[in-house]
């Protein structure tokens, strides 16, 4: 199943859709989502534990009602704390506060500062609290009383339930908005947002789970963009077949324009990045002082000496040599390590404008790109897949790391828009970007963010694009395989102090295990979707 990720508004015109189109109403699909979320907890605490329910005004607190009417019904001790008036209780919401209260619900209104205190402790003495004040409908930022009783909720040592979101962040951003809800579990409707992928968002959700409602899968497929959480599945087709009567042709040959005095580790890592990932040759191009260095790191890989400037990098002779030497090649990387010499830098805006094939554009040819201003890649014959770090990015956009991470998805999106080119943005949670899809990438850990990972990366995507993957799915192949491979090795190795080398050698056996992983294994904030990490149930 694809992982598709939703925004707020495209969850209502999925709602609207299952209910208008297929003539499902509203009270069922709350009833299903409530349902969902009470046989989690059954699933984890056994009938007599005392629950504390937050309700808010909408949806997400009609929710909350129907859970508090079902785990009343399987014997839990509950409590629904109001958080807004009876008269906000509209529609299917208002529905179910009568049902709750039918069915003898302690419903408790904290409606006056004065009964914070009287929440405190039913939020001290529960063993289970949900959080459902606010889902997909939140739009501003949380203050006031609703801001305190989030924090009395995040202070508990009760197990925090999220129904659908965790209150406070917004879905389709992952900002906080004033104060949010700490799940250890999130009980998402449908299908996942994504708010709850990106950070911070992703930090507040704990573990994520999906809530079947009614509403069927292949509508979800009609309606979702092709915006996608990576995961084995969706990735698995794309992993190039090997043809048992293949050889090295078969396999593509990479061209690596990268090193220079001080630097030629980058060209190593990406060249050795690229062989670990398949290419059938790989060859790295740089100046001829530095070529026995490279001959000496490294034994599979060729190398092209080149002329060089009085830096030792490449020289704008260069490009000749470089051209006439690409009619046998399938894909290039430029950048790792290559230094900004003037000379060197016309021979990349070359390079980058007019080389015939797939180009992974990194590191000092996003210098380059930033300065000739990125909107020339548009000219450019075949695929660019541009990999900046947000410090890079925003040497593009002329911001601050800071402000890049603020707003990661805007211009990762707007970069590729503006380019045409496939924009992977690194960090935590990774994404990849063209003009009209994007993906996040789950993998990978703080053990990676060492010098050298991001040349083992741009080696693995020119590989994929070498052995003829679209540049998008190259793009998110390789950045899912290598965030495995790091945490193969955070887990065998140690949390960090493995090395980029390292990470390229982990990479066939990360490839043969990612083949056979059947599960979606994903790590999301501090849990994995799909599987059970929670508290025992009491006996
Ligand atoms: N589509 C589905 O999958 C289903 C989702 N359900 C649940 O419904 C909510 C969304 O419900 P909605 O009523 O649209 O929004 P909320 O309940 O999240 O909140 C709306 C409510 O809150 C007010 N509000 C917004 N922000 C603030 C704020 N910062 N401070 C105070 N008040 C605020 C706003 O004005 C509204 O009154 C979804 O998440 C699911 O949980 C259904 O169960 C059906 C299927
Ligand atoms: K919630």
């Amino acid at each position: 199943m694809k992982m598709y990720l939703f925004t707020a508004q495209e969850m209502q015109s999925l709602d609207r859709a299952t209910i208008e189109d297929l003539g499902i109403p509203g009270l069922i699909l709350m009833e299903n989502a409530g349902r969902g979320v009470a046989e989690l907890v059954c699933r984890r605490f056994s009938s007599g534990a005392r629950v504390a329910i937050l309700v808010g005004p909408g949806n997400n607190g009609g929710d909350g009602l129907v859970i508090a009417r079902h785990l009343k019904a399987r014997g839990f001790e509950v409590t629904a704390y109001l958080l807004a008036p009876e008269e906000k209780f509209r529609g299917d919401a208002a529905v179910n506060l009568r049902a709750a209260r039918a069915h003898g619900v302690a419903l408790v209104a904290i409606l006056k500062d004065s009964l914070l205190p009287l929440l405190e402790a039913g939020l001290g003495q529960a063993e289970v609290i949900v959080d459902a004040l606010f889902g997909t409908g939140l739009r501003r930022p949380i203050q006031g009383r609703l801001a305190q009783a989030l924090e009395m909720a995040n202070r508990s040592p009760a197990y925090r339930i999220a129904v659908d979101m965790p209150s406070g962040i917004c879905a389709d951003t992952g900002k906080v908005l004033g104060v949010a809800f700490r799940a250890h579990l999130t009980a998402t409707m449908a299908a996942p947002k994504l708010g709850q992928v990106l950070f911070p968002g992703a930090e507040y959700v704990g573990q994520l789970k999906i809530i079947d409602i009614s509403m069927p899968q292949d509508l979800i497929s009609r309606q979702a963009k092709p915006r996608y959480l990576l995961d084995p599945d969706l990735l698995r087709p794309w992993l190039p077949r090997r043809p048992p009567e293949g050889h090295k042709g078969t396999f593509g040959h990479v061209l690596v324009v990268a090193g220079s005095p001080g630097k030629t580790g980058a060209a190593a890592l990406a060249a050795m990045g690229a062989l670990r990932a398949g290419a059938g040759l790989v060859t790295v191009a740089a100046g001829k002082g530095v070529n026995s260095i490279l001959e000496t790191k490294l034994t599979e890989a060729m190398t092209l000496p080149l002329p060089e400037t009085s830096e030792g990098s490449l020289a704008p002779e260069a490009i000749e040599p470089i051209f006439s030497f690409s009619k046998r090649l399938r894909a290039g990387v430029i950048g790792p390590g290559m230094g900004l010499h003037p000379g060197t830098k016309d021979l990349a805006r070359k390079i980058i404008l007019e080389f015939p094939h797939p180009l992974v554009v990194d590191a000092d040819a996003l210098t380059v790109v930033a300065e000739m201003g990125p909107q020339m890649l548009g000219q450019s014959p075949a695929p660019r897949v541009l990999t900046p770090h947000p410090g890079e990015m925003g040497r593009i956009f002329g911001l601050s790391a800071r402000e890049i991470q603020a707003g990661r998805l805007k211009y990762a999106q707007s970069l590729a828009q503006v380019t045409g080119a496939v924009v992977v943005l690194k960090g935590a949670r990774t994404l990849i970007a063209e003009a009209e899809a994007l993906a996040i990438n789950p993998t990978g850990g703080p053990g990676m963010a060492t010098g050298g990972s991001g040349d083992v990366l741009s080696g693995i995507i020119a590989a994929l694009l070498a052995q003829g993957l679209p540049a998008f799915w190259a793009a998110s192949l390789g950045v899912y395989i290598h965030g495995l491979a790091g945490e193969a090795l955070a887990e065998e190795r140690g949390p960090f102090g493995f090395l980029p080398t390292e990470l390229a050698d982990r990479l066939p056996k990360t490839i043969r295990e990612f083949i056979s992983l059947q599960e979606l294994s994903l790590k999301l904030g501090d849990g994995l979707l799909g599987e059970d990490n929670c508290r025992q149930p009491k006996p």
